[in-house]
């Protein structure tokens, strides 16, 4: 659907080695082409070691490629520096799983929303505060919880904290790194919706990073499929089941289907209980 425009960001064979000392080295990502087109959700799925968050954090340098070429714009940026860096971080955000490890727990809410906004020269004090309440809002949250320690919002809370300083900087892409999973499910669908009105609303890119098939399926435009380091296959989301040719992606697939039939199963067993009266 949107290969006809050109990437924003392009992956080009790129490898990742980790040497452990003593230990035989770690191949995390071999080989890996990828492109994300403008406005485009990017899903990433694969089980857990396939190297989906190295990924991410080469493409954020919090990690060093081993080799290969990451563009954004047309711009290598593997190897910047500096105010380069910097900029490049403005424009690429990461959401992570745990939102607790990027608070400080001695800074209110709205500072932490609004500092990048101050750091970024993006507008003065009094704009930034104005601005924070809006953010706050627009995921969800009470302007009042600006005034909040981290510590007194939700996990779901703190993830839309998070989100909220995130498109407060108006970023071009948004990686995020199993940014639901700690959640509990009704509250990770509240959570995946907002990611999916702000996509609608403001057209950032996204790569949506996911161990779940059923979770990346639902905001992704197209999924890419990761084992063992590698890409295996590039699928569209709405075609997956008719279109998906790698064993490893069926086999993803055959799981997604018998944990979805294992909830149902649950949950109608719940309900025979209820009106067994046993609950
Ligand atoms: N800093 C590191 N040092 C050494 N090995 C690492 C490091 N980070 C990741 N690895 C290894 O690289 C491989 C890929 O890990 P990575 O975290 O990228 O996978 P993942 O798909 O995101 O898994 P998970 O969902 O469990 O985080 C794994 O074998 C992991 O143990």
């Amino acid at each position: 659907m949107t290969n006809d425009r050109s990437p924003i960001l392009k992956l080009s064979n790129v490898c990742k080695t980790y040497e452990l000392k003593g230990q035989q080295a770690v191949q995390a990502l071999q080989s890996v082409d990828l492109a994300l087109y403008p406005g485009e959700c990017l899903g990433i799925v694969g089980q857990s070691g396939s190297g989906k968050s190295s990924l991410a954090k080469c493409v954020t340098q919090l990690e060093q490629v081993t080799s290969g070429e990451i563009w954004y714009h047309g711009q290598e940026i593997t190897r910047l520096k500096g105010e380069r860096l910097r900029q490049m971080r403005k424009q690429i955000q990461m959401v992570f799983q745990e939102p607790a490890a990027i608070f400080n727990p001695r800074m209110k809410v709205g500072m932490f929303i609004g500092e990048p906004l101050l750091n970024y020269k993006m507008m003065k004090r009094q704009a930034a505060a104005q601005e924070t309440r809006r953010l706050l809002e627009r995921v969800g949250l009470s302007a009042m919880d600006a005034d909040k320690y981290p510590h007194e919002l939700s996990g779901g809370q703190q993830q839309r904290a998070v989100i909220a300083r995130s498109i407060g900087l108006r970023p071009e892409i948004i990686l995020f790194d199993e940014a639901t999973s700690a959640l509990d499910v009704s509250i990770q669908q509240q959570v995946l919706d907002l990611l999916m009105e702000l996509r609608r609303e403001t057209g950032v890119s996204s790569i949506f990073i996911s161990h779940d098939l059923a979770v990346v399926q639902q905001v992704s435009d197209r999924i890419a499929v990761m084992h063992q380091g590698r890409v295996v296959e590039v699928v569209d989301s709405a075609k997956l089941t008719s279109s998906a040719n790698h064993p490893y992606t069926r086999s993803l697939m055959s799981s997604a289907l018998s944990l979805r039939e294992l909830k149902g199963e649950m949950q109608k067993r719940e309900r025979i209980e209820v009106l067994a009266g046993s609950r």
